[in-house]
């Protein structure tokens, strides 16, 4: 039977997952802002950093005209999960699964108590995602859709059926700690938004490695409290990456190539927000480490400053253009 599926949120990441499962095969709508999809009336293209390149014509749904689908992703920021997952009654049945496919911890928490009989999965997006025009989605560098498994074989089922060379899919059954280590590498992207540079460029300079390698250690020391160990997601064990990050330059740039394995143009999701004028979401990335900094009793200063500081550029308080030995200066000032 065909399994239907829907994208909640055609921005960035839905418009690619949703475009990359239709070019396997699979039977898509997406729900969107109309100024959004209505972009991709003559069709959308999807490429990728190696090349692949698929073009399809997407399908787009309003609330009135939505149907119960099997699987639903939800693709929106962290902060707008709670209200898109209100508008998903009718789509719903009861063997619906939902993908939360949020950066951060905690965003499905809603979608779960909205709906407690509602099969919610969790999913780990690795890759960066641009629009290179209004209708092309590029994703720019590399990482498999990771997918919580649970006992029913949905995820098994997407990942037998619909992953391609644009969409690498895996499968994991502690989606935790995948996650976790996900948050350890959008540590960066709080400092990609103050210092206002494209994320390889900040990456090649030694000043703005050690503020992220800083804020990896706080939640390093966290993630050693709770006693679960963090899989790893880039070619070095997690642990190990604030030691990377700390290298000369010339060192960086031999023993990192896979962690600068992007295109020149990659920003993160977080440098994306403040330069739409949009919240960021920063309370589920740092903040989420000094929330369970709170719980464990580690202390997390770095993070909770930057978080700070981020809710300061929201407000148009701060400017962006940060060096580096100012923002280690400005993190490390006593509070108040
Ligand atoms: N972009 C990237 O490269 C990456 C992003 N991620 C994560 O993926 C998640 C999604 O990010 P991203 O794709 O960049 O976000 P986008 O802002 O590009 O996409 C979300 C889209 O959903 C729309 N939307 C929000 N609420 C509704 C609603 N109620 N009804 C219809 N449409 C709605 C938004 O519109 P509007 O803006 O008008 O609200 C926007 O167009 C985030 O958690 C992000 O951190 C993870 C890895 C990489
Ligand atoms: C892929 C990555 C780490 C960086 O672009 C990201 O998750 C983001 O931009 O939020």
């Amino acid at each position: 039977m065909t399994q239907r599926h829907l994208v909640a949120g055609a921005g960035l990441i839905g418009g690619y997952i949703g475009g990359a499962l239709q070019a396997a095969g699979a039977h898509v709508r997406f729900l969107g802002r109309p100024e959004k999809v209505g972009l991709w009336h003559d069709g959308l293209t999807l490429s990728d950093y190696q090349g692949h390149k698929a073009r399809l014509e997407p399908q787009c749904v309003t609330l009135d005209e939505m149907e119960p689908v099997d699987i639903i992703w939800v693709t929106v920021k962290c902060h707008a999960v709670d209200s898109m997952a209100r508008q998903l009654a009718s789509a719903l049945k009861s063997t619906t699964c939902i993908y939360c496919c949020q950066n951060g911890l905690g965003a499905e928490q809603s979608v779960r108590s909205l709906y407690p009989d509602i099969k919610v999965l969790r999913a780990m997006v690795p890759f960066n995602v641009v629009g290179q025009s209004q209708a092309h989605l590029h994703r720019g560098s590399q990482g498999e859709l990771t997918l919580e498994m649970d006992g029913s074989g949905i995820s098994q089922s997407v990942f037998k059926r619909f992953q391609s060379p644009l969409l690498p899919i895996s499968l994991t059954e502690d989606i935790d700690v995948t996650l976790a280590a996900k948050l350890q590498l959008n540590l960066s992207n709080a400092v990609n938004a103050l210092v206002d540079l494209p994320v390889k460029a900040m990456l090649q300079q030694r000043g703005y490695r050690c503020v992220i390698a800083d804020l990896m250690e706080e939640w390093l020391r966290v993630v050693k409290a709770s006693g679960r160990p963090l899989p790893k997601l880039t070619t070095l064990p997690a642990t190990w990456l604030p030691a990377l990050l700390r290298t000369p330059d010339w060192l960086f740039s031999r023993l990192a190539q896979s962690m600068l394995a992007m295109d020149d143009s990659v920003r993160t999701s977080m440098w994306w927000d403040i330069h739409n004028g949009k919240q960021t979401e920063v309370d589920y990335l740092n903040g989420a480490v000094v929330e369970q900094g709170r719980r464990l009793g580690i202390a997390t200063p770095l993070n909770q400053a930057i978080v700070k500081l981020i809710h300061q550029l929201e407000k148009g308080e701060i400017r962006a253009g940060w060096q580096a030995s100012q923002l280690s200066k400005v993190l490390r000032m006593p509070e108040g």
